[in-house]
């Protein structure tokens, strides 16, 4: 069992993969990070021969395949809300600290706190539109407007919200606020 696990949120291109490379550079061997899209890519790539490494990276490819990956993992969630969420687990090794960079849904939250009550922290991370399209952002309908992207909307039990946007926080700042969060480990 992990004695903390940080579930992070946050809108396309908001940083999410961006910072939890750095937090998991700082921790080192103390954590590990977990993706609840990878076995939804996983299947991708099995499924259509697609090259399993882009669809996980922060590129163009992915995009490509964003929407039938959203619907198709949708309609598994319909029947078991945690299924991915629990593959996504159970890989893990005995860190003592697992970081799950893409939470999405109010019931990725409600799985992760059923699971492993107040071992859990979570982390908002936002940056205004500006910046998120310099970093590749384009509006879509069928993704942006979706459970995918919205559903955490208007969620407001943060532990922490991290402002990512171009000129605010330093890199240094966001993670020694996530810091902030393991004391006591
Ligand atoms: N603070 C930052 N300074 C400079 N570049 C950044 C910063 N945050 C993110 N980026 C860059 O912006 C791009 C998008 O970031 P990232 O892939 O982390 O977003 P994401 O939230 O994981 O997006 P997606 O949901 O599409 O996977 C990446 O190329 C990343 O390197
Ligand atoms: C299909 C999906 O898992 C893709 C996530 O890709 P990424 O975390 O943005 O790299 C999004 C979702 O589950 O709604």
């Amino acid at each position: 069992m992990p004695q903390i696990i940080l579930l992070f949120s946050g809108k396309r291109k908001s940083g999410k993969d961006f910072l939890t490379t750095h937090l998991q550079k700082l921790l080192g061997d103390k954590c590990e990070v977990l993706k609840i899209s990878q076995p939804i890519k996983s299947h991708w790539a099995k499924e259509k021969n697609l090259n399993l490494n882009e669809l996980l990276g922060d590129g163009e490819y992915k995009e490509q395949y964003r929407l039938d990956m959203i619907n198709w993992s949708d309609e598994m969630r319909l029947q078991d809300y945690g299924y991915f969420c629990r593959i996504a687990c159970q890989d893990a090794t005995e860190k003592p600290i697992w970081i799950v960079s893409d939470i999405r849904r109010k019931t990725d939250i409600r799985w992760f706190k059923e699971k492993y009550g107040d071992q859990i922290r979570t982390i908002r991370i936002v940056a205004d539109e500006d910046t998120r399209k310099k970093r590749g952002f384009q509006f879509k309908s069928g993704v942006d407007d979706v459970a995918s992207e919205c559903n955490l909307d208007d969620y407001t039990d943060w532990d922490l919200v991290i402002d990512n946007s171009e000129g605010k926080q330093e890199v240094e700042e966001q993670l020694s606020s996530i810091l902030g969060l393991l004391s006591g480990l």
